[in-house]
């Protein structure tokens, strides 16, 4: 598949591969088949790696950043394995860390943050770098609807090319100019949210878009019968 300069958000149901999927593109899994190439070059090519990794950023599902480790000297450390030089990363982390307003808790350890905070940590550290491939694996997952909101609108606000998997229509609805259904490994559609929802039986009803998504992946089904 092609990403593009937009939104595209990745459905599908548990165990489909959205995280695979991420950590193929971020540079972090290597495929057993396939490549990933960012302006062309290979993100597992040895000469073209470390410029390719430099432009792609991922929000992992979970992330387990060290306790003892104070928000800023996390989002920091990160920010300068990506590259920045020492001065270049604090900025940068103490910017990132005001972008999902949590600039408050930057002398807090991580293990006392709590679930959505530290949600917002990965997020933090996966914009500081302003990637123009930014990967948001779930990023809504455990966040209060304040803070969704908030993140977004940033997101919104990025001029990236943004691929986010969720299991919330919401952020779909949002954010998406294009969905992709993702059924075992195989992306099962590629179209926007009113092409998902004319799926379903009843394309003006409300939940639309969840019945338009069962309706792909129930035709699927059956074709695979
Ligand atoms: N490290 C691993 N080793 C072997 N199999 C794995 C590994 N990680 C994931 N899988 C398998 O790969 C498939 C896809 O998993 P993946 O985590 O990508 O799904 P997902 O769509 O992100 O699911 P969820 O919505 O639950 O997060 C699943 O069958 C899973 O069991």
């Amino acid at each position: 598949m092609e990403i593009r300069r937009e939104v595209t958000a990745l459905i599908g149901v548990n165990g489909a591969g959205k995280s695979t999927f991420m950590n193929v593109a971020a540079g972090g899994l290597s495929p057993t088949s396939g490549s990933v190439l960012v302006d062309g070059k290979s993100i597992y090519g040895r000469r073209t790696r470390r410029q390719a990794l430099q432009t792609v950023a991922l929000m992992p599902q979970t992330a387990s950043f060290p306790g003892n480790m104070t928000v800023r000297e996390v989002v920091e450390y990160l920010t300068w394995m990506r590259g920045a030089r020492a001065g270049d990363a604090r900025t940068r982390a103490e910017r990132a860390l005001e972008t999902v307003e949590l600039a408050d808790r930057a002398g807090s350890k991580i293990r006392e943050l709590s679930g959505g905070m530290l949600r917002r940590v990965g997020l933090a550290q996966a914009v500081a770098m302003d990637p123009s491939i930014l990967l948001l694996d779930e990023p809504s997952t455990g966040l209060d609807p304040e803070q969704r909101r908030i993140m977004v609108d940033r997101l919104r606000e990025l001029d990236a090319a943004v691929v986010l998997s969720s299991h919330v229509m919401e952020d779909v609805s949002d954010l998406a100019d294009r969905v992709l259904v993702l059924d075992a490994g195989t992306i099962v559609f590629d179209g926007t949210l009113p092409d998902l929802c004319d799926r379903a039986p009843d394309p003006s009803a409300p939940r639309a878009a969840e019945a338009g998504f069962l309706a792909v992946l129930a035709t699927r089904s059956g074709v695979a019968r």
